[in-house]
């Protein structure tokens, strides 16, 4: 997905407590010009457009669908155009404010929308829906003047807008790319321990249970040792593509060294146990002798609301178990796994 797609949520998170209260503070401007001395007559139109904008405002605030949530920014504007036009044209004392309330509006939501393109269908809405009631008789032959507040007001809402979503854009962009060093393991580009504990976290204050595995390669020091670091780097690396290869896994990640995690949610033994030795029958053909290498691991099952220490401590007792057993297999409940599922 294109990075500006990707950053569109978190924008729109940042946007949506403006776009709310600008808009409160259209509809107590809307009331108001009704309340406000000469009062006017309610009728069944402002009626509408009251009404209109209450519901807007509400779905606007609460729509989780993002293509509803920039067309009900635009209808917004309409509606609130629309309804002062309506003023207008039932007061002619009202029509001199006409100029700077277009101006107002046009300039006001620059920053406001999450494209340029909404906006600018937005200020030229608002100008078209307005230019009718205003240009009667006080502006007659100096009509070139609303033409040049017209697109003055546009060209400085576009700037606005144009400039605010550019600069948003790029630090949110710096704010991922951060987010995604601070979670991602230098090495094996996948996540580190500290995103994959607050993973594990967040399943333990979920729904449903699963099971942990904690894998730690055999021998480590010794593949260091013989064939020096780079070796070694290569061989972590291998392990995380096996990771990556595996089907079926809620999330992974490099938990320490030569060590580490996999989380997969549901309770069935069967699969949690197939998934394991899938995984060990991978990690063994992974890498060609002389640097080949195998793994050991110990299986913890977890409930929600468990304590994430207590069952790290639980998986790590049946890794030192399947270490003692002469390691390349997977402890489950302090025995062997074949022989669990035999
Ligand atoms: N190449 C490389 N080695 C690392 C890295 N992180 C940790 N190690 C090495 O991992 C080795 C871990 O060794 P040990 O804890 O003794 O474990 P082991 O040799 O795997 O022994 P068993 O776990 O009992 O099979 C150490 O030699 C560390 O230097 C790394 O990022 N790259």
């Amino acid at each position: 997905m294109p990075a500006n797609l990707k950053l569109r949520p978190r924008m729109r998170s940042l946007l949506s407590p403006a776009v709310a209260q600008a808009e409160w503070v259209g509809i107590i401007a809307w009331v108001g010009m009704l309340l406000i001395p000469p009062a006017l007559k309610l009728d069944l139109y402002m009626l509408t457009v009251t009404v209109g904008l209450l519901i807007v405002c509400r779905v606007h605030a609460t729509t989780t669908n993002f293509l509803l949530w920039r067309v009900l920014g635009v209808t917004y504007m309409v509606l609130l155009s629309v309804g002062f036009a309506y003023l207008i044209h039932l007061n002619e004392e009202l029509r001199i404010y006409g100029l700077p309330l277009a101006v107002t509006l046009v300039v006001g939501s620059a920053i406001l929308f999450i494209s340029v393109q909404d906006y600018l269908a937005d200020a030229l809405l608002i100008w078209l829906i307005l230019w009718p009631p205003m240009q009667a008789d006080i502006y007659a032959g100096t009509e070139v003047y609303l033409l040049l507040f017209c697109a003055a007001s546009v060209s400085i809402g576009f700037i606005l807008s144009y400039s605010y979503l550019k600069n948003l854009r790029s630090v949110l962009l710096v704010e991922s790319e951060f987010r995604a060093l601070a979670e991602t393991d230098y090495l094996t580009s996948i996540l580190n321990r500290r995103a994959f504990m607050q993973s594990f976290e967040k399943l333990l204050a979920g729904e449903q249970g699963g099971y942990f595995i904690m894998l730690d390669i055999d021998s480590f020091k010794e593949k260091n040792d013989l064939y020096g670091h780079d070796v070694g780097d290569k061989i972590l690396r291998a392990m995380a593509l096996c990771l990556k290869n595996a089907k079926g896994s809620h999330s992974f990640g490099r938990i320490g060294g030569e060590e580490f995690g996999v989380l997969l949610q549901g309770d069935d033994v069967e699969v949690a146990c197939d998934y394991a030795l899938d995984l060990l029958q991978a990690i063994r053909s992974s890498v060609p002798a002389p640097h080949h290498y195998t793994c050991s691991a110990g299986m913890a099952r977890f409930s929600p609301g468990d304590e994430l220490s207590a069952v790290l401590k639980m998986a790590d007792k049946n890794l030192y178990g399947a270490k003692r057993n002469g390691k390349d297999c997977v402890h489950l409940d302090g025995a062997l796994l074949k022989a669990i599922l035999s």
